[in-house]
């Protein structure tokens, strides 16, 4: 009889720690975070013609990512109000009360000193200040501030996600490289269609929540036309890296065809609207920028092996 209280007992608690530690990862954001970390390390790789040391870019994963995940946690603690009034957030940890505001806190300072002390003490103190300033980007002039202020928040506020692929270069090279930039320029002009596409699909939310994203204050045919324009923007700044001499022929096919497609798909969103596909727009986003920063890496390491052919 007590075996099989002690045993039930048992089973509930460690129930109860899953759904907690779910609970912590939630809040990390970690499907945006490793697209980061995929971006970070495409910037490293792409920063050298050799290989970087195995322990460096481990190092560097681990900083960037937990003070990524540290931003997310900030912005969770922060935006409890508003995510609280929009069916897609509701059942968030901090606006369902299952993690408080003030354990948020502690969790987020936690991973991110911890992370701030990997960047600065094993990979360099140049990367672990732009990462720190990308989180205070993101957290707090962005979220803090922008998101409630202008509905160029995500335009403005966008420049600390487009940051990884420079933080991946600087921490194998210690210096800030123009054909780094190139690739921040790329998620830079990547980023308003990504969510624009999602403020579409969830303008009543943000309507509700009273949030003065572009489809609130401008209407949806205006924010329709500004995805068509950045996917335009994003078709001429995808060919920087080839003309720059950064990527070779295979990132300039690669490109074309995933910049096209998305133009295409913002062509008929703005001009042949069906249900479902501002959505549609917003889920090829997050496969298109996976798939354009491993086309650089695979464009790059078969030119890496090509040079280094003796003949
Ligand atoms: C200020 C810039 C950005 C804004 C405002 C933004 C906004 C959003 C929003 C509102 C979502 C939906 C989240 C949800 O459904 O819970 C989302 C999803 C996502 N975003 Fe972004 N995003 C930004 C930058 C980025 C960056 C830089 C990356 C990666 C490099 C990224 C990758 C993703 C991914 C992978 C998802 C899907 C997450 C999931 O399904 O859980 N985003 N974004
Ligand atoms: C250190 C570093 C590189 C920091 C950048 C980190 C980071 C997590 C960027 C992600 C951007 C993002 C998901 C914004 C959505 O916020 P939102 O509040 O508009 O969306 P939500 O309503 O889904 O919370």
């Amino acid at each position: 009889m007590q075996i099989n209280h002690a045993l039930s007992s048992l089973v509930q608690q460690t129930e109860q720690l899953s759904s907690r530690t779910k609970d912590y990862i939630e809040i990390t954001k970690p499907k945006v975070v490793l697209l980061i970390l995929l971006t970070a390390l495409v910037g490293m790789l792409l920063a050298l013609p050799q290989f970087p040391e195995p322990l460096l870019i481990i190092a560097s994963l681990t900083g960037i990512g937990l003070l990524s995940s540290a931003a997310a946690a900030i912005n969770h603690l922060v935006d409890y109000r508003i995510d609280v009034q929009m069916a897609r957030t509701k059942n968030r940890p901090v606006a369902k009360g299952r993690v408080t505001q003030s354990q948020a806190f502690i969790f987020a300072g936690v991973i991110g000193f911890v992370g701030y002390a990997i960047l600065y003490l094993a990979v360099n103190p140049l990367t672990a200040h732009l990462t720190l300033a990308s989180l205070v980007g993101y957290a707090v002039v962005y979220t803090l501030y922008l998101k409630r202020a202008t509905p160029q928040n995500i335009v403005i506020g966008g420049l600390a996600g487009a940051m990884p692929p420079l933080l991946g270069w600087t921490s194998v090279t210690n210096q800030i490289d123009p054909n780094a930039l190139l690739l921040v320029i790329i998620i830079f002009t990547w980023t308003p269609p990504h969510f624009w596409a999602l403020a579409i699909h969830r303008q009543k939310d943000y309507a509700r929540a009273k949030v003065p994203m572009l489809p609130v204050t401008h209407g949806l045919e205006f924010t329709k036309t500004m995805v068509l324009l950045y996917s335009a923007l994003q078709m001429i700044v995808g060919l920087f890296p080839w003309l720059f001499g950064l990527s070779g022929v295979l990132y300039l096919l690669g490109s074309t065809i995933l910049n096209g497609y998305f133009l295409y798909l913002a062509w008929q969103l703005k001009f042949n609207d069906s249900t479902g596909l501002a959505f549609k727009v917003f889920k090829f986003s997050i496969f298109h920028l996976m798939l354009l920063f491993i086309v650089l890496l695979v464009d790059h390491s078969i030119i890496t092996i090509y040079e280094s052919q003796p003949y």
